[in-house]
């Protein structure tokens, strides 16, 4: 058997049952094993629990029992200016940003990876389902991992080959019910909790609430695309492209079809709905996006190639065909057939086979080369 034991390993440890069997298995295969629980955020929810206090209490209690020492770092700060000043941002342009992405890139894989590194950790590993292998060439790709269900390449998505050639994936090869058994056979206490939701370190809150507490909500007509006001919005923030829940609007005399976010009027603080589940304004055959990344390190010219994509995370990849701007760093994606509500401000993701490829930022979206007016 492999000695492993002077690898230092650093296990991003929730609180959560990925994250414990992340270290459980570290442990077994002989690691040398440290576990660090990440408090970025006060995050006492609505009804008075501090959950990081609770989730803290579960890290202790694992690893505890598979015997490896702990600590607790604090990146409110970090994440407070990298992370939340970006989300606000990305609210108050009208866009719906994705704050798990950059969590990845700048806390979890930056601060947090830095921090590892500091106490002398060869890997930094974590409770992704995710997945990496290396080339003969020792380069560090990023691939599905086995349980499709609850791939999070997503939001990955935009790691460079620096931060991934440091990291390992101990649940690459195993399902999520299979992660379940295994704390339960070893007894964790964290083997029935509940998955966490929410938004990345912030949980679940009343989300209307929690973001009105930090933008102003400002409330405006609701308007068809010809101008007709149908209705009142509470605060455009509010509202997400293609979005069904929550209009508050009835069947008219002409229709009996559901009302959807089609756009947003920035200006005028106008929200555009309109009838019907597929209407032609939120069809996109083309998108425009930037910061784009490679795992393997962004080409260094101009390139094209054909690809599977990703606009949002519950989504099957659709066919394009990507032409990549080495300079600028952005990409023209061609989908093989119109897709509905590809959201300026969400996520990029290009894969190829198993193999996930990058992603970047989407900007804009277009259909028969004229931009359309989402935000
Ligand atoms: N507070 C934290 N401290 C340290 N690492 C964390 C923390 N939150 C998340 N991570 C790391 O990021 C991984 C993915 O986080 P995510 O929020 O998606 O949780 P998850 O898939 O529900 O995992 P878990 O069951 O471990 O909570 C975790 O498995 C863990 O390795």
């Amino acid at each position: 058997m492999v000695d492993n034991s002077k690898i230092r390993v650093v296990v991003g440890m929730s609180g959560g049952v990925d994250s414990s069997v992340a270290a459980l298995l570290l442990k077994r295969q002989g690691y040398d094993v440290v576990g660090v629980f990440m408090k970025n955020w006060d995050d006492t929810n609505d009804d008075g629990v501090c959950t990081a206090t609770e989730d803290y209490e579960d890290v202790k209690k694992v690893a505890d029992k598979i015997g490896i020492p702990y600590y607790s770092i604090n990146f409110e700060k970090e994440y407070w200016e990298r992370v939340f000043q970006y989300f606000l941002k990305e609210y108050k342009a009208g866009r719906t940003p994705n704050p798990d992405i950059m969590c990845n890139t700048e806390i979890k894989f930056k601060s947090f990876l830095e921090y590892a590194l500091d106490l002398d950790a060869d890997y930094l590993a974590m409770g992704h389902y995710a997945k990496t292998m290396v080339d003969e060439n020792g380069v560090t790709h990023m691939m599905r991992p086995k349980d499709g269900n609850k791939d999070q390449t997503y939001f990955l998505s935009q790691l460079t080959q620096d931060q991934i050639k440091r990291v390992m994936f101990p649940l690459q090869d195993l399902t999520k019910p299979e992660v379940r058994q295994i704390a339960e056979e070893a007894g964790l206490a964290t083997a029935k909790k509940k998955d966490s939701t929410g938004i990345c370190f912030i949980g679940e809150r009343n989300f209307k609430h929690f973001l009105s507490e930090f933008l102003p909500a400002q409330g405006g007509d609701m308007v068809t695309p010809d101008g007709q006001v149908v209705g009142q919005h509470a605060g455009l923030m509010y509202y997400t492209i293609g979005q069904r829940q929550g209009l508050g609007l009835g069947s008219t005399k002409e229709s009996t079809a559901p009302w959807f976010v089609v756009g947003k009027d920035l200006e005028k603080n106008q929200l555009i709905v309109e009838q019907g589940y597929d209407s032609p304004r939120l069809y996109a055959d083309r998108l425009q996006a930037s910061g784009m990344t490679f795992f393997t390190g962004n080409p260094d010219q101009d390139t094209e190639f054909k690809a599977t994509a990703k606009f949002r995370y519950r989504q099957c990849d659709v066919g394009v065909r990507v032409k990549y701007h080495a300079a600028s760093k952005t990409a023209d994606v061609y989908f093989d057939e119109p897709a509905r509500a590809v959201t300026p401000g969400q996520a990029l993701v290009l894969y190829q086979g198993e193999e996930c490829l990058g992603g970047g930022n989407i900007d804009a979206a277009f259909k028969d080369d004229k931009k359309l007016q989402l935000v």
